[in-house]
């Protein structure tokens, strides 16, 4: 009897032991024997993407790659399933229309189940159908016509407010900013005004927004965790939950006052049911709602973060800041885009913004095609997530000459990295010259091919008042010492943003107290 139990449990152990041997041996051959196992990268990427995950997390994902790439190359594997790419013929092709390449299923976590919108959507047929129901609304021609005038006067506004609040202190010009471009994004998307530059603070919309969002981003990085904390902390998610809750109802209703007709005439709302009744479709009011709430995420921090940057280099290099007030001072006061667009000065300083800052620069992620793509010596094959980021294309010295100017002499001079890091800035790059074919390819701060931002013309438009309203009438604003580099460090949570989260200026006029 004795025996015969102890040779169950040997067989049971024998057969543990088989298992986890065979799972070893399959665990090693998909390492080392596998599709991706010839790709360059950090050892540990062939197992997990813990460390991955860890940089996500702690806002460092566009320096971590971009080390990776500097140290392994332009194609590197940084998961078992994900490979970064900065080779730029093989960047063309990923973000190519009609490449065969589309958005990885990472996207659908945005949107966790819920119906998706234009920035989320993974399937190519529903995409175009969405895109062209947005499309009129957000073309240059149309934005002229119908909000031009409005981001006139909110640009005019928020640099009133800074300059009202400078005087009196310390002034966050990222905090007026932000209201500003939520204002415009609020209104352009519902027809509506907000009024957060009035208010001078944000409100329950806007935070009930960005507690959904940051729930969003928990859900799609890391599931496990989100679950976790929900079991071990159920009255934090009880209130996500009811920002949720408040996002949509707000969404629906007004969907359900652009149907009734009680908006103003032009807005994306009333956009897209005149698109889908001229195409015979039909958008539900949660879908209508959950479509121009997702525009407000996607119009407001983005132009926010790169209209902070800009200020702050501008504040920080009187040379440039010379120049543009040279070419902007000299404008009526009735100055519009078109003017805007035609200064040399200030479109190469905003170009060379959005090179440096443009505040999507991290991982677009795309699944390969089943055809696969061969970068160099390297085959992709179908299936596997091949992620590009603009941050290293910017700063790709074969295509942008010493596009971190002074930054190696420096460090060997000074031995002072973040010094160093704010050297890279220079618009004189781009004057009055046209960008390389190789410059035209790599830059990318919006995009590309299908996926190319939708809000491009707003955000530019938005950047260039911004820009212009703040040097005609911000010349006695100075950095306040609050601001330091370290603050300025960007990090990155999908966006960019400051450290600090603002951005602290001061009058040099000293006041009699
Ligand atoms: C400086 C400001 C902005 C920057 C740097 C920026 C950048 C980007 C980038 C890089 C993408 C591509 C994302 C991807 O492929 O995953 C994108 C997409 C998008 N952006 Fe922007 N954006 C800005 C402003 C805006 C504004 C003002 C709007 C207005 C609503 C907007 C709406 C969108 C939408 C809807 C998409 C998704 C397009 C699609 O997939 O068809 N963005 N943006």
């Amino acid at each position: 009897m004795v025996t015969h139990g102890a040779d169950s449990i040997q067989r049971i152990a024998s057969l543990g032991l088989l298992v986890t041997v065979l799972a070893i041996f399959w665990i090693l051959q998909k390492c080392f024997r596998g599709p991706l196992a010839a790709i360059p990268g950090p050892w540990y990427s062939r197992f997990t993407d813990i460390v991955l995950k860890y940089y996500i997390f702690t806002g460092r994902r566009i320096h971590y790659i971009h080390q990776l790439h500097q140290k392994y190359g332009s194609v590197v594997r940084v998961s078992p399933n994900e490979v970064e790419v900065s080779d730029l013929a093989a960047y063309r092709e990923v973000h190519r229309i009609g490449s065969g390449f589309v958005k990885a299923p990472w996207y659908d976590t945005f949107t966790p189940g819920m119906e998706s919108n234009v920035f989320s959507m993974t399937n190519v047929h529903e995409h175009a159908a969405r895109r062209r129901l947005l499309a009129r609304p957000f073309r240059r021609s149309s934005l002229l016509t119908h909000f031009q005038r409005l981001v006139t006067e909110r640009t005019r506004f928020a640099v009133a407010k800074i300059v009202q609040e400078a005087n009196q202190g310390d002034c966050d010009v990222m905090k007026w900013w932000t209201l500003m471009t939520t204002d415009i994004i609020m209104e352009v998307a519902f027809g509506e005004k907000a009024g957060l530059l009035e208010a001078g603070e944000k409100n329950n919309y806007m935070k009930d927004l960005e507690r959904t969002e940051l729930s969003f981003s928990l859900q799609g990085e890391t599931p496990w965790l989100y679950r976790f904390l929900k079991v071990v902390n159920p009255g934090a998610y009880r209130g996500i939950d009811q920002s949720l809750v408040n996002v949509i109802a707000k969404a629906t209703e007004s969907a359900r006052k652009a149907k009734e007709g009680k908006l103003s005439p032009h807005n994306i709302l009333s956009g897209m049911i005149e698109a889908s009744r001229l195409e015979g479709t039909v958008v539900n009011d949660f879908g209508l709602g959950s479509q121009a709430s997702a525009l407000v995420i996607a119009g407001s921090g983005t132009t926010s973060a790169t209209l902070t940057y800009a200020t702050w280099v501008l504040l920080k290099h009187p040379a440039v800041r010379q120049k543009l007030e040279d070419e902007l001072i000299r404008l009526p006061d009735d100055f519009d885009d078109v003017k805007l667009e035609g200064l040399p000065y200030l479109t190469t300083f905003v170009t060379e913004v959005l090179r440096v800052y443009g505040s999507a620069p991290g991982a677009l992620p795309r699944t390969t095609p089943s055809h696969g793509i061969q970068i160099g010596d390297y085959r992709i094959p179908p299936g596997v997530t091949l992620t590009t980021q603009a941050y290293t294309m910017h700063r790709d010295p074969s295509i942008f000459e010493n596009p971190e100017t002074y930054v190696k002499l420096l460090i060997l001079l000074h031995c002072l990295n973040s010094l160093a890091k704010n050297f890279r800035f220079d618009p004189d790059r781009f004057y009055k010259r046209d960008l390389t074919t190789d410059q035209k390819h790599a830059f990318t701060p919006f995009g590309g091919g299908t996926r190319v931002c939708l809000g491009i013309h707003l955000a530019y438009m938005e950047i260039r008042h911004g820009t212009a309203e703040f040097v005609r009438n911000c010349r006695h604003l100075k950095l306040s010492r609050l601001t330091t580099p370290e603050s300025m460090e960007m990090e990155n949570f999908f966006l960019i943003a400051p450290k600090g989260h603002r951005l602290m200026v001061e009058s040099s006029v000293k006041t009699e107290s």
